[in-house]
Formats: C-alpha cells, sequence, structure tokens
C-alpha cells in the first residue's frame, strides 16, 4: 500500500492513517455522523481501529476559509477494515469459517460528497484485497441499502429483530426443556479484561455452529464492548451473560437495560440484547428465558437474529412476536475463484458462469464451478460457452445460502443461457437453514 496517491482531478490524495491521526479522526467522525460522544477523546475513537487498514482521505491546496491554521490538515474521506471471519456453507451441510474483510468507519465529509470519493476508496479497498491475496472475501453492514451494491455486493443475510414481553413463554418441547434446565447463567459487567475474554472464547464457540456469523478478531476482542459512561445515555452499563453445563461455556448474551416508567407508575423498562449465540439449542432457550425474566421490564428486544430464529418459533411465530426486517451482511467475493472454492455445496453441480464485474475486472470473465458428489467444489477459468450470467453481487447475496439464485434470476438480475442451470445452481448453493446477520460491525 502507498503512504500517499494524489489525484489532481478531485484535488484529494489518499493516505494511511495511524494513532497520531486520533483527533483528526474523532472530528471527522463527529462531522460525518454528527452523533457525538461526549467526554471521548481521539483515543478513545480509535481504540479498535487496526491501523494497518486504514486510510483516509485530506485535500491537497489550502485549507477552506475558517479552517484553524495551527490544527492538522482536515480529513474529507475515511475507511477501515478488520480482518474477520464469517460461518459458511460447508460441504453437504457442514458448516465452514471462512476469513472476511470486514469494511468499517466509512465516510466522506458532507462538503465533498458526490465527487467519486467513496468510489476511489472502494476501488483502493478492494483492489487492495485482491493485491495482497488477503481475502477472498469481503462484508459490511451498510448505513443505507442503495449504497453498495454498485460496487459489488449483494445482500447476504437478514437482521430480524424479535420484541417480546416480560415472561414470554418459549414452548421448545420436553427434550430441549430438559437441556435448558441443565444450563446456568449469570451475568456481569461486560467492559472488563475478564468479561472480554469469556465473551471472545463463547463467540468464537458459539459462532462455528451458526451459520452466517461473523466473528472478530483477537486484537479487537477487548475494545468491542468498551462502554465509556458518558455514551450510555443515562443507561445501566452494557451487561455480559453467560451459559454454563457445569463448568463448560455454552453461550452468551450482550445487553442493556434501560429503566422506564408509564404514568400509572407501572415499570415499563426494556432489555435491549445486542447480541446472542449458544453452541446448542438448550443453552440459547436457557438465556432467551433469563432475558424476558427480567423485574421491572416490560419489553424485551433481540437484535441481529434470523428469519428462521428458534426464538421467534418457540414464542409462537410472527404473529405473537414484533418482526422487523433489515438487511444484515453484504457480501463481496473479491476473487471470484478463490471464494466459491472455499465454501461448501449442499449437491454436484457443473455450470459454467458469465461474471459481470466492473470495479473487480480480473473476475470478469467465464468460470467453471464444478462440485462433487461430496458437496467439495472447484472454480476455474474456462473458455467454454456460459450457462449463467450473473453480476458478481448476485454470488455475494448467495453465498451464505440465503438468497437463492432462483429468486435473483426471477428478479431479473440473473440470465440463464442453458435450460436448467440457475435451478441447479441455486440448489447447489443453498443451505439448509437462514443465516444470521449475527454481529454489528
Ligand atoms: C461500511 C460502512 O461503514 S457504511 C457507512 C457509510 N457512511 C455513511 O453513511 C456516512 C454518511 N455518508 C457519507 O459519508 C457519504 O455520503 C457516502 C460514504 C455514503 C458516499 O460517499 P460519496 O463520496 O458521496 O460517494 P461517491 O461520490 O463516490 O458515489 C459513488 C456512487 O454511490 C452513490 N451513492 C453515494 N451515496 C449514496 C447513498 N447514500 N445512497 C445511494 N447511492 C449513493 C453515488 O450516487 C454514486 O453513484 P454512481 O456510481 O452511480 O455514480
Amino acid at each position: 500500500m502507498s503512504l500517499s496517491e494524489a489525484s489532481p482531478g478531485d484535488a484529494t490524495r489518499l493516505v494511511d492513517l495511524t494513532p497520531a491521526d486520533a483527533e483528526r479522526i474523532r472530528h471527522f467522525e463527529d462531522l460525518t455522523w454528527f452523533e457525538v460522544a461526549p467526554g471521548q477523546t481521539g483515543a478513545d475513537y480509535v481504540r479498535n481501529l487496526d491501523f494497518t487498514r486504514t486510510r483516509g482521505v485530506e485535500p491537497v491546496g489550502p485549507a477552506p476559509l475558517g479552517t484553524p491554521s495551527d490544527g492538522p490538515v482536515p480529513l474529507v474521506g475515511t475507511y477501515s477494515a478488520w480482518l474477520m471471519g464469517v460461518t459458511a456453507p460447508g460441504p453437504d451441510g457442514d458448516l465452514t469459517p471462512l476469513p472476511m474483510s470486514g469494511l468499517t468507519w466509512v465516510g466522506v465529509h458532507p462538503d465533498h460528497r458526490r465527487r467519486g470519493i467513496l468510489r476511489r476508496m472502494m476501488v483502493d479497498h478492494l483492489h487492495g484485497l485482491h493485491d495482497r491475496d488477503e481475502t477472498p472475501l469481503a462484508g459490511l453492514h451498510a448505513s443505507e441499502p442503495g449504497i453498495y451494491g454498485r460496487f459489488g455486493y449483494g445482500g447476504a443475510s437478514s437482521d430480524v429483530s424479535l420484541d417480546m414481553g416480560r415472561g414470554t413463554e418459549f414452548r421448545a418441547g420436553e427434550t430441549l426443556d430438559a437441556s435448558a434446565s441443565e444450563v446456568s447463567t449469570h451475568f456481569v459487567d461486560a467492559d472488563s479484561d475478564e468479561a472480554a475474554a469469556a465473551l471472545h472464547r463463547a463467540h468464537l464457540a458459539t459462532a462455528r455452529h451458526t451459520l452466517g456469523t461473523v466473528t472478530r478478531g483477537e486484537d479487537t476482542a477487548r475494545g468491542w464492548f468498551a462502554d465509556h459512561p458518558t455514551s450510555r445515555g443515562g443507561h445501566e452499563p452494557l451487561r455480559a451473560m453467560f451459559a454454563q453445563r457445569g463448568t463448560e461455556l455454552t453461550g452468551y448474551a450482550v445487553f442493556r437495560r434501560v429503566a422506564k416508567w408509564n404514568d400509572d407508575h407501572q415499570p415499563e423498562g426494556e432489555v435491549r440484547v445486542r447480541e446472542l449465540g449458544a453452541t446448542d439449542p438448550g443453552s440459547l432457550l436457557a438465556l432467551a428465558r433469563r432475558l424476558v425474566d427480567f423485574d421491572l421490564t416490560g419489553k424485551v428486544t433481540f437484535y441481529d437474529r434470523s428469519p428462521d430464529d428458534p426464538l421467534l418459533w418457540w414464542a409462537g411465530g410472527p404473529r405473537a412476536v414484533r418482526v422487523r426486517h433489515y438487511d444484515g451482511l453484504w457480501l463481496r467475493l473479491v476473487d471470484v475463484d478463490k471464494a466459491l472454492t472455499a465454501r461448501g455445496y449442499s449437491g454436484p453441480v457443473d455450470v459454467v458462469l458469465d461474471v459481470v464485474d466492473d470495479v473487480c475486472p480480473w473476475n470478469a470473465r467465464r468460470w467453471r464451478l464444478s462440485v462433487g458428489a461430496d458437496g467439495v467444489g472447484s472454480c476455474l477459468p474456462t473458455d467454454a460457452d456460459a450457462d449463467v450470467r450473473l453480476p458478481v453481487q448476485a454470488l455475494g447475496a448467495a453465498y451464505l445460502g440465503g438468497r437463492p439464485i432462483v429468486a435473483q434470476a426471477a428478479a431479473g438480475q440473473v440470465t440463464e443461457l442453458t435450460p436448467g442451470a440457475v435451478r441447479r445452481l441455486s440448489r447447489a448453493m443453498r443451505a439448509d437453514s437462514d443465516p444470521f446477520g449475527a454481529i454489528g460491525f
């Protein structure tokens, strides 16, 4: 990665950012997101950034009128990335953990928007991943859904939030009731070295069992749930709940309660569950039962769940629970061949794909995807006639097994060139369950 690349066209240049840029980054973030965190310093803001993957855009030439002369050059754009993981479909119904570059902290100064700075940063990010052979997959959560399709990202999972009343009864059957009764739960403050270490252990253990789960790296685990008192809006500290079978750690939740009282002096507190994961359904059930059972509360919201979440059905289905549905993880195949070879398939298929990709031109060609009866595939360049033509974002959307290629063809996003090929590809890419959006980043 070069230290700086000037672009005379828009009078800005891309630069590597370092911890010494902390105050500049804080100023820029406050300006872009206008969500100022009182009392926090630049060092607090950048605590979790990976400075080997953090880039900024700064203007070339004189500073705008009114800019303090004694300060650093203000930034007009930033992006950063973490080396993360995602649990993808494995061969024949298994799950496979894969590395993924998680894009974050994307912003452009409001005075410089719609001049191509984001496009430049996206090309820098995606071409950098390819050139360094870092990860064949890139993911993100989008602030607005209309932005990232043009850069080859497809919506690969849904975030579903579930609102339930206090005391919601989860009907899971005798076997799971018995399993849940063997699980104990307790909670502690999330923002400590000890809690962060246990949370990370539980997070990685549960991710192995959950399709679509994004995992954070060891380097960000401690700072992920940093809980600055001035940013809590007067609410309680973030809490970490753990599930254990004997001494074995089998699940966790991260949540905060918000105190509320109605006009009749009745308690209507809220429990906001930011993350919830378990290695087995009995532990999930035990955690969920504990979370809907706090005194002084009336409502519990479980964020980042999946459309076929067990919690939803244990609670009685979509008419018993308020369900809200959003786009979750957006995935981008940086290197089509490596990404399609890395995941597993639900059955055999042999199909030639004509991939359309304006942003990463090395992908734009014909590829033969050959998957054996064991669900293991390989994807290689070919000159054979194509069976299916599709934009790279269609592969990102289908990658975790959630958005069928057939449905994308019906919506006009995928073109079938050989009869039956879309259905065969679609079936091979499908998974047994919907992927989870899992963690926000
Ligand atoms: C992964 C994350 O971190 S998500 C966070 C994204 N950041 C934010 O939402 C913060 C507030 N917004 C911003 O900072 C900026 O407006 C950004 C980053 C969204 C866009 O930056 P810009 O420099 O204006 O984008 P740029 O000029 O490169 O536009 C690229 C394309 O995206 C389109 N685009 C940009 N923003 C949006 C949007 N909010 N909705 C739909 N399309 C958009 C542009 O129209 C352009 O389209 P084109 O390729 O057809 O010409």
